[in-house]
């Protein structure tokens, strides 16, 4: 029999550790809990073996199994072992990101009394209770008890204030309203697997029999209910143990109390089982102490079961069909493709390049149904935020039911509830956002990546994978078809389609033949030689946004940034405000007017966009002390705010992180959008993405072009993505759109690609940069960072690492370092790199690996040292 399991535990350390096991063999797979540095930690089986470690290494006792089969089956423990080796990823931080595991981590409330509870309960026992209130006098009398249970300053979780005072959520939420109760979160780990506590009737037969049938539940419950009430109290029926370690009832009935009678009568009334929840509330109002449950309990009589919990799906909506075209020629084509491939079984991968417009969606959700009708799942994954709430609509018009979302939105809770019921097989069309690759998806015969190029995919801390590249691995460990969908498709999977890896799809033309936008490009420079002055929106752009309002029609304008002014520099000294958690300048924020969406903005401050710190904006330049404080390059706000001085009937909207903060704030703009209530939008990227609003024929863009002066090998296809999906937004509806890019770099082959809707010329010209630099996808690259509170000690370790690299010369890499990161200094942490360059993705991985030995070795604490493999971002 097995003695050992090896656990990866979500730790920064390469490495499993190894347990004993007890009586219960965990399975790979499993989650277990075992002790570890002083904590128990939650890690997840990889092997079950009999080799003991080697001398001298004391092995602790896994602590609980929590699984009794694997909760991750065996393709997804492959899938994290190719995660956590083609990443360089510790696997215990892989599995973390593949399990709900917070979920398990039951969020419970606590209360306990506040400083107003506390005046009121002295008042009240002083002079009665006076006070004017919507309450019932039992219910205020229940809440005199539940603040006089509270009294000892000690929090009480709401399921023991219930059973101590009959208090329910409602009254005790009241109570935190008046600021009577405090209420805080209680971390505190519960079983995993969703069952409800039902109590069961043993042998019923003969129960019934002897109680008679004179008795018929609570109804005759003890006569004294004042009293039991008042000893019911201490009681907590959260302990009532589970059945199976008490002894089996003897089949002969013991003498039994009025209460405990009563409880069986109870049970039998119902037919024998009840949920313990409901049980326990129907004990409180009969006034019958709940020692009386956990008495029958322990003689048998009463079993307490575990039972799956139903879940139930949130709410629906969407018109029925009302997404649902005659798909035209092209879209059939695409469609045809895929169903082909899934029938034909077998992983197989695919490009789906279709411009915007070009009714992609309409595609994934017929490929989707081919593959529920075949009896295989869909898995859906969209950028972050590409789940609107009109493309959640969508797919529960098409697929009700069967849909399981998975997006940042949820609460550990729902997020559990989706995944199990991915897992149970009772949804088949899974939507989510990059970490719903994980999704335990059964029978799974299509993946699709929607917006494949989106950098949201890219999950920026440990494991830092890429959502779209761990879709094509999933796809090939289950033997599915896979799908990545884009109008600016990646390089990386352009070149895989030309080197026939990816099978090819296009969609050539928007639907209903609809054009593309004509594109116009402002030349800046010629703007501010013929106007004396530089304004924000340029002459042509105004007037243009003018015309397009008084037609009736509506505007998109992209601004790149979002606040005020992003830069604020003394004219005296020429320095910048700069964050003092980072070295970069800080954004200026204005108080906002009364937002009309009801949306509340923070005030007037500057904020570093990078880690969020905050300060007052200073009247005189900290450095010199000097009144001239200059405040340099237009955000969003500062957009906003001109657009309102130019056009002051305009219907203005703004969409960036300031305004939008929530899921809701998205679905609101966007509703007043559709509706025409917003007819001149201002925002960041995010108005970019996806939205497929009829009305727009106008969308400008205003410093789009300022990325390209990054130094950043993807600078070029950055701004030629986001100028393409910025300009796909014009002219989705009945009339044609136009486009109008402010630029300084009107020679630039980005913008004049974007300009020309030319993908492929853009990707003709810039592959070939990227073969003569040696960069992606002609190479495979990896960012290593060292970072530390401490300057010395990044740049001490940085150096070690770089003379190992000098001495160990991996072959086939070539290392760039150490520098300072471009970054140099983010969130307080000093920050050190090297770029890892290689032709083949072996060597990468081999010199990685050596060099985090290497480290180890060298006292480089593991979370010091950062391995971002296909790095997208190096600041
Ligand atoms: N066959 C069709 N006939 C008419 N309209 C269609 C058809 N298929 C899709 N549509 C509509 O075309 C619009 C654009 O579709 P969709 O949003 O899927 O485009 P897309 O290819 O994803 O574009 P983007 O890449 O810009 O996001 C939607 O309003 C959709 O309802
Ligand atoms: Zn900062």
């Amino acid at each position: 029999m097995s003695q050992f399991c090896d656990v990866a535990l979500p730790v920064p350390l390469d490495r499993t550790f190894i347990y004993s096991v007890g009586p219960v063999v965990p399975c790979v797979g499993a989650r277990v809990l075992v002790p570890f540095g002083g904590q128990r930690l939650m890690g997840v089986v990889v092997r079950v073996h009999d080799a003991p470690p080697g001398d001298g290494v004391e092995v602790k006792p896994v602590q609980s199994v929590m699984d009794d089969d694997a909760l991750l089956g065996e393709e997804m423990m492959r899938l994290a072992a190719w995660v956590a080796e083609y990443y360089c990823a510790p696997l215990g931080e892989v599995l973390r990101g593949m399990l709900p595991l917070s979920a398990e981590v039951k969020r419970q409330w606590t209360y306990r009394i506040g400083e107003a509870g506390r005046r009121v309960l002295y008042e009240g026992a002083a002079k009665g209770s006076s006070r004017r209130s919507r309450l019932t006098p039992e219910e205020q009398n229940r809440e005199y008890a539940v603040l006089n249970y509270l009294e000892n300053g000690e929090p009480a979780k709401a399921g023991a204030l219930r059973s101590a005072t009959g208090a329910n959520r409602g009254l005790l939420e009241g109570m935190v309203k008046k600021k009577w109760l405090v209420r805080e979160a209680l971390a505190e780990e519960r079983d995993a697997r969703r069952v409800v506590r039902v109590a069961v009737l043993v042998e019923l037969g003969m129960i019934v029999g002897s109680i008679g049938s004179g008795k018929a539940g609570f109804a005759d419950a003890h006569p004294n209910r004042d009293e039991t009430a008042m000893r019911m109290g201490h009681t907590n029926l959260e302990e009532v143990p589970a059945s199976e370690e008490l002894p089996a009832g003897t089949g002969r009935l013991p003498k039994l109390n009025e209460n405990q009678l009563a409880i069986m009568a109870e049970l039998a009334a119902v037919g024998g089982r009840l949920g313990v929840a409901e049980l326990k509330a129907r004990l409180i109002r009969a006034g019958v102490p709940g020692s009386s449950l956990v008495t029958l309990v322990k003689r048998g009589l009463v079993a307490i079961e575990e039972e799956a919990e139903g879940f139930h799906m949130g709410s629906g909506g969407g018109k029925k069909g009302a997404h649902e075209h005659l798909l035209n020629e092209e879209q059939m084509e695409a469609v045809g493709t895929i169903a082909a491939a899934m029938e034909k079984g077998g992983f197989r991968p695919h490009l789906l390049y279709g411009v915007t417009g070009s009714g992609k969606t309409a595609v994934y959700f017929a490929a989707m149904r081919r593959a529920l009708a075949a009896g295989r799942s869909s898995l859906l994954l969209v950028p972050e935020i590409g789940l609107t709430p009109a493309m959640a609509g969508q797919m529960f018009a098409a697929f009700g039911e069967e849909v399981a979302l998975l997006h940042s939105g949820l609460t550990p809770d729902e997020r559990a509830e989706q995944w199990h019921r991915i897992r149970r097989g009772e949804a088949r069309i899974v939507v989510g956002t990059r970490s719903a690759v994980f999704a335990p998806v059964r029978e799974l015969g299509l993946v699709i990546v929607d917006e494949e190029h989106d950098s949201s995919y890219k999950q920026e801390e440990s494991p830092r994978y890429h959502g779209r590249d761990v879709a094509v691995m999933r796809a090939k460990l289950s033997d599915a078809v896979v799908v990545l969908g884009s109008a600016t498709p990646s390089l990386e999977s352009w070149a895989n389609a030309e080197r026939g890896r990816y099978a090819l799809i296009e969609v050539t033309k928007r639907v209903a033949n609809r054009p593309l936008p004509v594109v116009e490009l402002v030349d800046m420079r010629a703007e501010f030689r013929e106007a004396g002055k530089e304004d924000i929106f340029s002459r042509r752009l105004v007037e243009e946004t003018r015309a397009a309002l008084d037609r009736g029609e509506q505007v998109i304008l992209l601004l790149n940034r979002r606040g005020y002014s992003s830069v604020v520099m003394c004219r005296s000294c020429g320095e910048k405000v700069e964050c003092e958690n980072c070295a970069l300048s800080m954004t200026y924020h204005r108080p906002a007017a009364d937002s009309p969406d009801g949306i509340a903005q923070p005030g007037q401050r500057l904020e570093c966009h990078f880690c969020g710190f905050r300060r007052r904006v200073p009247e005189n330049c900290p450095k010199c002390q000097s009144e001239h404080l200059y405040f340099m390059g237009a955000g969003s706000q500062q957009g906003e705010e001109k657009l309102q001085e130019l056009f002051p009937e305009a219907r203005i909207g703004r969409m960036d992180r300031d305004t939008v903060r929530g899921r809701g704030d998205m679905e609101r703009l966007l509703n007043r959008l559709h509706a025409g209530e917003i007819n001149l939008l201002v925002g960041t990227q995010m108005i970019a993405k996806g939205h497929d609003i009829h009305g727009v024929t106008l969308v400008g863009v205003i410093g789009a072009d300022y990325a390209l002066g990054m130094p950043d090998f993807r600078a070029a296809e950055r701004v030629f993505q986001l100028l393409t999906q910025v300009s796909g937004r014009a002219g989705r509806g009945d009339l044609p759109g136009k486009v109008l890019v402010q630029t300084y770099h009107t020679d630039h082959y980005a913008v004049k690609f974007a300009a020309k809707h030319d993908y492929v010329g853009f990707v003709g010209k810039e592959m070939q940069f990227r073969r003569s630099l040696q960069y992606p996808p002609f190479a495979v690259l990896a960012n290593v960072v060292l970072v530390s509170e401490k300057l010395e000690e990044a740049a001490a370790w940085s150096a070690e690492i770089g003379r190992w690299f000098k001495q160990a010369r991996p072959v086939g890499v070539k290392v760039l370092g150490p520098a300072a990161a471009p970054i140099v200094r983010l969130k307080r942490i000093y920050r050190f790199h090297f770029v890892l360059k290689a032709e083949r993705r072996r060597a990468l991985g081999d010199a990685l690996r050596g060099m985090l030995e290497f480290a180890a070795e060298a006292g480089v604490p593991r979370r010091s040292l950062i391995v971002d493999v296909d790095a997208i971002s190096f600041s």
